[in-house]
């Protein structure tokens, strides 16, 4: 296969710019064309069928995001208003899908923060669990866990103990797997491992993997069914999927076995960063890396200035690494970090402020750092 650069080798804003590889682009030449509504579509099917045979499960459904994945997961389990969904408070279904909760499942969220300040635990989720049939409350029907959330592993051991809790009570649980792939090319722990303490999950191939679009949801062929029914109703109803998902194949095949690898990049990145005295928000695990511009006093608009002259696309305190990325875009993100401390600590000795601060008690999640620029 021809070497080629992505537009993405400079692109540190998310892992969701990672472009298709050639033998992607190649295999979608050869995709089937059937149509997926009908479900008649052979490389849409085998691509479901390899995915929950991989986590486990028993049906497999395409759809065309994660944040579709997740919105119709969370709906299908939901039946009888008023209900509430227990997740972590940064948790991508509550901070980053348009209100769906609100709209598409007149949910009610339960947003939790992790006594670790890191990942949620069993303890965390119990003592915030609505149970009973007391009139003034919305019960916890659904928890929904994210793993890898901001690139932190999620341990198994505390995932099987939240799984037995809402198992007790009756309560469905749904991961939010869209980096589960990063945990387990970490952990080395296989996805059918995760998949056995959920009852639905949600797989994007579009990020760390590289598809241009995709994600695949995992469960039970009735709760899928009932998925399903809200994929078309919001017109995600999608026929020649085979091109979709095609190439999602090939990434699974080509991209999974390199994730462990991008993860070294990111922890030697994040250990030379630490030794030009940043610090960050949340430990380094996977692919993300979370600056603490606040300890660090670096003005984010600063910092994405300083990248921007250098060719590279930084977004704020959070460094996503991708297979894509370029050794020389790393060097030239260090070097734009560097001039970043240069001028905050210019600004500092001449009576100026570095323009951040955070306000209290908020740990920034998503793609840019929800932080204060007090000019
Ligand atoms: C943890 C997590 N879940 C779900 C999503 C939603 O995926 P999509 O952007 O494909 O809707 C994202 C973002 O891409 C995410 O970071
Ligand atoms: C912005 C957010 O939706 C996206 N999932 C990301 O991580 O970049």
């Amino acid at each position: 296969m021809t070497e080629y650069e992505s537009i993405a080798a400079t692109d540190f804003k998310s892992d969701t710019v990672t472009t298709p590889t050639p033998s992607m682009l190649q295999a979608m030449l050869t995709a089937t064309h059937g149509d997926d509504v009908y479900k008649e579509d052979k490389t849409t099917n085998d691509l479901q069928a390899r995915v929950a045979e991989m986590c486990g499960k028993p049906a497999g459904l395409f759809v065309v995001s994660g944040t579709m994945g997740n919105q119709i997961c969370l709906r299908a389990h939901l039946h009888q208003p008023p209900y509430s969904i227990l997740c972590d408070y940064r948790a991508h279904v509550y901070t980053h899908e348009a209100g769906g909760l609100a709209m598409l499942s007149q949910a009610m969220v339960t947003p939790v923060h992790p006594r670790n300040k890191i990942y949620l635990t069993a303890e965390d989720v119990e003592d915030y669990l609505i149970l009973g049939d007391d009139i003034h409350t919305a019960p916890t029907r659904v928890i929904s866990l994210e793993n890898t959330l901001g690139g932190i592993i999620m341990p198994i051991e505390e995932i099987a103990k939240i799984s037995a809790l809402a198992r007790r009570h009756g309560i469905k649980i749904h991961l939010d797997g869209a980096r589960l792939w990063n945990a387990a090319a970490e952990t080395g722990i296989p996805l059918s491992e995760y998949g056995q303490y959920f009852d639905t999950m949600s797989l994007c191939i579009s990020k760390g993997l590289g598809a241009p679009v995709g994600t695949v949801i995992v469960g039970e062929p009735d709760v899928l069914q009932t998925a399903n029914w809200f994929r078309k109703q919001a017109g995600g109803g999608i026929r020649q999927a085979g091109l979709l998902a095609a190439a999602a194949d090939v990434a699974i095949t080509e991209i999974f076995p390199k994730l462990k690898q991008t993860h070294e990049v990111t922890k030697k990145l994040a250990s030379e960063l630490e030794e030009m005295g940043l610090t960050f928000q949340i430990p380094v695990q996977t692919n993300f890396i979370f600056l603490d511009l606040v300890k660090s006093g670096i003005d984010p608009a600063v910092l994405i200035e300083e990248g921007n002259k250098l060719g590279i696309t930084i977004a704020g305190a959070r460094i996503a690494i991708h297979h894509q990325i370029s050794p020389g875009a790393i060097e030239k993100l260090k070097l734009a970090v560097k001039k970043s401390l240069e001028i905050s600590k210019h600004r500092q000795e001449n009576g100026g402020t570095n323009g951040v601060k955070r306000p209290e008690g908020s740990l920034a999640y998503g793609v840019y750092d929800k932080i204060v620029i007090d000019h």
